[in-house]
């Protein structure tokens, strides 16, 4: 395992929450030389530039990462195969890729089609917010965080390095690294990160069918819970939209079994089983302990971290 690691020029494709983070986060621990940034809304560049995140920006993805020995692919998930389709003749030999991608499976594919010449090794940070674009990244977004790499079957040693460089970077800026397949993690994150999304999404579009109770009082009475999942509930659609698209199987699984467990607490309500309720809400509330004891919450709103900008 490479202990540190040192980048001559960085190209971001993709530069807004996840890729602006990384960019303050490697600069921050003066892990890179340089960093171009690519995207393909001219505005987002203009404005990640003023900002100081990237020191040169392109909407030409050909041009940006010409001289990169580092390029990070942090666009929605449905662009990674038409990215890295691209970066197969434009990527410089040698060049380390990584995705950011929230779903593995079609960045493992895109990892295979690659020529052996560039390595792309998917890795997906376990960090993020509801906002998005470049002024919401900050450097310590990825700190005490997991990070998941699923690289490709390869086994020649220059892919191996590869993998260590990645995971070299990912502690660089302070995250914790875990290497597992990409149908794992697909699973894995359709549980924890995909279903309480989609279940954020529903609930405040069902809170806001109730046409009896007005958008005042939702806004008036929204002091806990609901306020926590409408803050889940902002998170960018385009980006969701791709993750539902690209990991269709694992979400419908574990969202049949959600529709299970839903329809006996249903049945509960309606025969007045107090214990099965009981029962029910006394088992899961020893997963929210385990995971406080695991240091793995945050203390909403801010994650307790005073360089996030509000
Ligand atoms: N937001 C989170 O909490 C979070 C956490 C971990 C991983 N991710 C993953 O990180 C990736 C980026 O998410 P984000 O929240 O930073 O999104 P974002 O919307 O803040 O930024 C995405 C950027 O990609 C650009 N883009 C889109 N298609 C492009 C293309 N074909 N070529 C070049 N640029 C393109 C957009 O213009 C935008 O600036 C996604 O794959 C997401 O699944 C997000
Ligand atoms: O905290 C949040 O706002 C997030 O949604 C972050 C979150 C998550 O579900 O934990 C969202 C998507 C990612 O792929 C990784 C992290």
């Amino acid at each position: 395992m490479t202990d540190s690691v040192k980048f001559n020029r960085a190209c971001v494709i993709g530069v807004g929450l996840i890729g602006s983070s990384l960019a303050h986060a490697m600069r921050t621990a003066a892990l890179v030389d340089e960093i171009i940034g690519v995207d393909r809304d001219a505005d987002v560049i203009a404005r990640a530039q003023k900002l100081g995140v990237i020191d040169k920006g392109e909407t030409d993805l050909v041009k940006g990462v010409k001289g990169a020995d580092l390029i990070i692919v942090s666009t929605p998930v449905g662009a990674i195969g038409a990215v890295a389709a691209e970066l197969a003749s434009a990527a410089d030999d040698g060049a380390l890729i990584i995705d950011v991608g929230s779903v593995k499976g079609v960045a493992l594919d895109a990892a295979k089609a690659m020529p052996e010449r560039v390595h792309f090794v998917p890795c997906h940070p376990v960090a993020g917010t509801e906002q998005s674009g470049p002024e919401a990244g900050f450097a310590s977004l990825f700190h005490d965080r997991w990070c998941i790499l699923t690289p490709a079957p390869r086994d020649d040693d220059a892919y191996k390095a590869a993998v260590d460089k990645a995971a070299a970077l990912w502690s660089g800026v302070g995250a914790k690294v875990e290497i597992m397949t990409a149908e794992h993690h697909d699973l894995a994150l359709a549980v924890t990160s995909h279903l309480p999304h989609l279940i954020a999404f529903t609930i405040v579009g069902a809170a806001d069918d109730v046409e009896s109770v007005a958008a005042g009082e939702i806004v008036k009475y929204s002091a806990g819970g609901f306020r926590d999942f409408t803050r889940i509930a902002a998170s960018d659609p385009v980006m969701w939209r791709d993750v539902f698209l690209n990991n269709k199987e694992a979400v419908l699984e574990v969202l049949g079994r959600f529709s299970e467990e839903l329809a006996v607490m249903q049945r509960a309500i309606r025969w007045g089983d107090g214990q099965a309720l009981e029962d029910a809400f006394t088992r899961v509330r020893g997963l929210r302990k385990a995971i406080v004891e695991a240091g793995q919450e945050s203390a909403a709103p801010n994650f307790g971290r005073d360089d996030k900008p509000r």
